[in-house]
């Protein structure tokens, strides 16, 4: 059994789809990022299955509880953490009071060592906090009954650098121990330390389903190749080759002499290797530089791509 097995579900808004048919699963122990751009459906898909929404269509078991089922849903929520994107307070309360009306409601098994990382100031109003103290009031909130799934939309935001650091290995720990882990982000670099497999969603609709070691295996190479003589962009476009830029050289410092003849192109390569090879052999190389595409590239083609038609207004 999937920790959340989503079957088809749609959110119709009336005037636009939120989410439009999505089935996949989380398993039991996984970390999933649920990415997409602003708009694309992520909250919506999140409080469909938090069943603060009811879905138009489709179904989702949540924790093998049925979301549609108030009874089950009550269950399930117990064993979940859930971090909305914009946690939203009492601001004449104090953290403190919020920190044991959670207690007392759901139970605190590890709320003091939850706030030896996460350190909201608990015996101010939270009215006086600032984005970065909600979100680690919330995060604390979120965890201290120690639920088997954490569902997070976007948990980082509004956190500092060291504090995202330390929630990304935060979770990285809970992952060890056991825990699943939903969560949506826009931060490409923390999906890609801490998720085994991401879901990228647009307009509604799930466009890739994929390991993330998959994702970059299949994000190909980017090549920076220098060669003496001079190119046009159309010589360059062959199969396999993405987001060609092409430069006159800059000024070589080591060999000026080379500063005013010559092109520098630089593109991602998702084509086979002795194409590539061929290509460049006809020229004269003078240098080159191959690595591992960074994620970015593989999710901006995803992003990038024509919006499918949701039957209204596309915010994405
Ligand atoms: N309560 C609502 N009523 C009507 N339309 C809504 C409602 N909530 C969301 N939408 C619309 O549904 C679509 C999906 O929105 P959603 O907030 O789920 O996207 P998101 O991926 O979470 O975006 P972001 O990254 O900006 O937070 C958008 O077109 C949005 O305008």
């Amino acid at each position: 059994m999937g920790a959340i097995e989503v079957d088809e579900l749609t959110k119709d808004y009336g005037n636009v789809l939120g989410i439009d048919s999505l089935s996949f699963t989380v398993e039991d122990g996984e970390v999933f990022g649920f990415l997409g751009p602003n708009g694309a459906g992520k909250t919506t898909m999140i409080r469909t299955i938090l069943g603060f929404q009811s879905p138009t269509s489709g179904s989702a078991r949540v924790l093998g509880r049925d979301i549609t089922d108030e009874r089950e849903l009550v269950e399930a929520r117990r064993e979940i953490g859930y971090l909305p994107a914009e946690p939203v307070f009492d601001e004449r309360t104090t953290g403190r009071r919020m920190l044991s009306y959670y207690g007392d409601l759901r139970g605190d098994e590890r709320s003091d060592e939850l706030l030896e990382q996460f350190t909201p100031p608990l015996d101010r109003k939270i009215g006086s906090y600032s984005r970065g103290n909600k979100q680690m009031l919330a995060i604390v909130l979120a965890l201290m009954h120690d639920p088997k799934l954490l569902i997070m939309d976007e948990p980082t935001s509004g956190l500092d650098p060291l504090k995202q650091d330390r929630f990304i290995e935060f979770i990285a720990e809970e992952h060890r121990r056991g825990k699943t882990v939903f969560f949506s982000s826009h931060i490409l670099s923390e999906v890609q330390k801490i998720c085994e497999r991401v879901g990228i969603i647009r307009a509604g609709r799930l466009v890739e389903l994929e390991d993330v070691e998959t994702l970059l295996s299949r994000s190909g190479k980017f090549v920076r190749v220098r060669v003496a003589e001079r190119v046009t962009p159309e010589e360059f476009a062959v199969s396999g080759v993405h987001d060609l830029r092409l430069g006159a050289d800059r000024i070589d410092t080591a060999t000026p002499s080379r500063s005013d003849s010559g092109a520098t192109i630089t593109f991602t390569y998702t084509g086979e290797y002795n194409d590539l090879l061929a290509q460049l052999s006809e020229y004269d190389v003078q240098d080159i530089e191959i690595e591992e595409a960074p994620l970015e590239e593989v999710f901006m083609r995803f992003y990038g791509e024509t919006p499918t038609d949701r039957g209204g207004e596309d915010d994405a």
